[in-house]
């Protein structure tokens, strides 16, 4: 299925989750996919598909010719599997291995700053609503830095996690990887365009305060009490 040309209103149930790195993002928006038979979205992932792509391409992070082409030429489409849709550019879609790279880490949060990056992808993440409907799953629950205050403001269900830094660089060095998380984090809340922040009256979980079953379970707690139609 491809990414239509509009998207039309509908009143389908949709969890946005925003956050810092290492908040606990994908594994909070993981579970609750499961949980609630909702397609979850990773818009972290669009951002490091298309830097990987474009570093590919020999592109750097600024406004350019190339760069307007490029975004231009790109065709992205979605592969669903179990609750997660993944980003297919050109008709690829990319490893983890591609897209947690150390370059793909140095150079996303430079990317996601220009405004014809975020423009191109603003149109798909919005379009994920549809494909959710379309594959029958009863609801969208979608992730990154800027979804209740930009891509979905008007989400019923708003959340913003955070933890301390400390926290957060501990589970990458857990989980093996080289992350600047402050520096990113320094980067996404600094930028003009979208800027990582607190959407105004999005429920804030500190997720070091509890495990993650216990924010997945919050957060499904909430959905059900408030939804007619998951219960
Ligand atoms: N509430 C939590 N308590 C403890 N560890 C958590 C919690 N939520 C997530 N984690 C762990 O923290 C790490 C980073 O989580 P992740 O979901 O990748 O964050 P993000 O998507 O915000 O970058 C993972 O190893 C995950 O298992
Ligand atoms: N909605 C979003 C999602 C991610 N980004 C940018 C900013 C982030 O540093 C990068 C990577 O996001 P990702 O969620 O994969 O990062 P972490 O898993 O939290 O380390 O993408 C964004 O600008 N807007």
């Amino acid at each position: 299925m491809s990414e239509p040309v509009s998207d039309s209103a509908t009143d389908f149930p949709i969890i946005t989750l925003d956050g810092g790195a290492a908040t606990g993002k994908s594994s909070t928006a993981r579970g609750v996919s499961q949980q609630l038979r909702f397609l979850h979205a990773d818009t972290g992932s669009h951002y490091r598909a298309l830097t990987f792509l474009l570093l590919r391409k020999g592109i750097s992070p600024e406004e350019s010719d190339e760069l307007t082409e490029a975004l231009e030429e790109m065709k992205l489409s979605a592969e669903v599997d179990g609750t997660l849709a993944s980003l297919i550019a050109d008709g690829k879609k990319l490893s983890p291995e591609d897209l947690r790279s150390l370059e793909v880490n140095r150079n996303v949060s430079s990317f996601a700053a220009l405004p014809p990056v975020r423009n191109r992808l603003l149109r798909y993440q919005r379009w994920h609503r549809e494909l959710a409907l379309e594959k029958g799953f009863l609801g969208l629950v979608i992730e990154g830095r800027d979804i209740g205050s930009v891509v979905f403001p008007e989400a019923p269900f708003r959340f913003f996690l955070e933890a301390d830094e400390s926290t957060r660089i501990q589970r990458r060095s857990e989980e093996g990887q080289e992350d600047s998380v402050a520096a990113r984090d320094k980067a996404d809340s600094g930028r003009k365009t979208a800027p990582l922040h607190c959407p105004e009256g999005a429920i804030r979980i500190n997720t070091g305060n509890y495990t993650l079953e216990e924010v997945i379970s919050q957060i499904c707690q909430k959905v059900q009490n408030d939804s007619d139609a998951l219960q």
